[in-house]
This record gives C-alpha cells, structure tokens and sequence, in this order.
C-alpha cells in the first residue's frame, strides 16, 4: 500500500530522491526493473522503507520535456514544469537563434514563458541594443519581459511575484547569471544541496545532475544542465512553425501552399519581408531550425 504522495526532485541511473513535502528527502527505487522512471518534478505514490523506498506509481504528468540523446531518440528529462525562464543579458551578447529555440520547445509543450533580462547594471554595453529588439519581439508574442539584476538585486520582487507558487526552469547561455538568479531566489540552496547529498549517498552533489529546489512560496525552481544544451532533433518542422506565428500568417498569402518562401513567385512571406512586418533575423532563425527539423523528418522516414 502506498503510503503517500511526493514529490521526486532528483533521478539518477539507480535511484531517486523523493521530498516527501513535510519536511522530509528519501532515497527510492523503483518497483521493478520494467517499471517507467519517474523524472524531476514527477508526483509519485511511494512507500517508505530502509535503506530505501520504492516507487508505486507515477501521478499524470501535466507536461514532459524530453532530450534527444545521442541518436536523437527522446529521454524523459523534466516533468510538470509551469513556466519556462529564458534568461538574457547583455553580456554575454544574446543569441536570438538559442531564444527562438526555447520558444519552439515552449511552445510545443504548451509551456508559459517569461523573458528575464538580466545585468541591467550593464545596459550601457553596445549589446543593449540586440537585448531591445528581442524584448519588442517578446511583447509582440505576448510572452511576459522583466528586467533586473541580481547583482543589485533590482528587479527580483517581480520576478518572485510574477513567478509566485510557480515550478520554474531558467534556461540560457552560459554566464546569463542562472546560477545567481538561483542563488537569489532560493536562499537555502547550499544547504539543500548538502540535504542532497546527504540522502542520495553521492557524497558531493553533482552540478550535472538535474535537480527541483522547493521555493519558500510554495513553488519550485529546477535546474536543469540537460534543458540548457537542449536540441531540436525531435521535434517536428510544425511544431517549428507554430513558434512563427507572423512567418505562418504570412505564408497564407503564398501562391504555393508548399511554397519555401524562397524563389517562388506571389510569396506572402517576402512580402511580409519587404513590408517589415517580419524581422529578417527571425526569418534566418525560423529557416535554420526548419533545416535541421526536415532533416529529422527524413531521417525518420528512413530517407
Ligand atoms: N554585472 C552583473 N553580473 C552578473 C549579474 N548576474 C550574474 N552576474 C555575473 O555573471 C557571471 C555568470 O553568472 P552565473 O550565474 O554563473 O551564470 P550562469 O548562467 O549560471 O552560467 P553557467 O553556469 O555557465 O550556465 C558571474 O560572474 C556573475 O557574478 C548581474 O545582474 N549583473
Ligand atoms: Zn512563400
């Protein structure tokens, strides 16, 4: 009989660490060698026992972000996540092609979004400019822009508020300050990290290893180094559309209904283009990512 619900906030190879949501971090593993594992932010039925509890079962998921491994095959990665962080500065440089990414995958998952610029004590650096057009961009696709720093410590009350009760996961480049904003949102980190390790039994815990960090206001924060190198291997050249909305609204006046937007006489897109109603850089992005996801299609047929 299971004895109550939990909350698993690491998974590994052999086992996972289930945070029983009063207080308490068991080390579990699964019932049977056929049984599906559950993943970072899963809700399972669990029993508990020494040295360790099992897993009953796996609550629905109300979403799923999978990885492609090595032959681009998806691996569960992440469960139930309520919001996807993008984080941005402007330094380093930001890279549109890495945010219109993230979009793709939010948006697939159905997944909110918020775009969080950071180091605004650096808004000087010619770099602004790029983080601009992407904040405008971010408005016009009605995902939700905050600025702040977390050197200062500006900004950070609204992201907390606007965040409130919420399992985030904050993805970007390397150096945007995820590991900062992380720190700040969650004030008991090292100590939950040392919990951790405690309970896993891996001695120190490993950064690579992605992990939920329960927020005093009831939320969640998962890090995740998995999410961040994130590729696009399997998903489909739709679910890259529906990231481009002003791309899709415009092909509606393509002559070809399988026009490629390329040479094609009576294109709607190039005269969206030309009309500015379609930044260029989204179009390069939305061509780049549609490259790599028909590859995928072929593959997949064997082609
Ligand atoms: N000026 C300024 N520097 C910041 C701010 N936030 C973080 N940094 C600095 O930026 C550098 C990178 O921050 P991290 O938090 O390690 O960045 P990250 O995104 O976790 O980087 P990875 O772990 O490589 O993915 C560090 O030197 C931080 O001190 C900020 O708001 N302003
Ligand atoms: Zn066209």
């Amino acid at each position: 009989m299971s004895r109550a619900t939990g909350l698993v906030i690491m998974s590994t190879a052999d086992h996972c660490l289930v945070d029983d949501l009063a207080g308490g971090l068991h080390r579990c593993r699964l019932r049977g060698r056929r049984a599906s594992r559950p993943v970072c932010g899963d809700r399972v039925r669990w029993t508990p026992g020494a040295p360790d509890g099992v897993i009953d079962g796996i609550e629905p998921r109300r979403n799923l972000i999978e990885r492609g491994d090595f032959r681009g095959r998806p691996r569960a990665l992440v469960a139930n996540v309520d919001r996807l962080v993008i984080v941005v500065a402007p330094e380093p440089a930001p890279d549109s092609l890495l945010v219109d990414r993230y979009l793709v995958l939010a948006r697939t998952l159905a997944i909110p979004m918020l775009l969080w610029c950071n180091k605004q004590d650096l808004v000087d650096r010619p770099s602004a400019q790029t983080l601009n057009t992407l904040r405008a961009r971010c408005h016009r696709l009605d995902i939700p822009v905050l600025a702040g720093s977390t050197t200062t410590g500006a900004g950070l009350p609204a992201l907390r508020d606007q965040t409130r009760g919420e399992t985030i996961i904050l993805v970007g480049q390397s150096g945007v300050g995820k590991s900062s904003i992380t720190q700040a949102l969650i004030p008991a980190l090292s100590l939950r990290i040392g919990e951790i390790s405690a309970t896993s039994g891996q001695g120190r815990h490993t950064t690579s290893e992605t992990t939920l960090f329960r927020r005093d206001d009831g939320g969640a924060l998962i890090d995740s180094p998995g999410v961040r190198t994130l590729r696009l291997d399997h998903l489909g050249s739709e679910a890259v559309d529906q990231a481009y909305p002003e791309i899709l609204e415009a092909a509606g006046a393509c002559r070809f209904r399988d026009c490629r937007h390329d040479r094609e006489p009576d294109c709607g897109v190039r005269e969206g283009l030309a009309a500015g109603a379609i930044e260029p850089e989204r179009f390069e992005n939305w061509r780049r990512l549609r490259r790599e996801t028909d590859t995928a299609d072929t593959a997949e047929r064997g082609g």
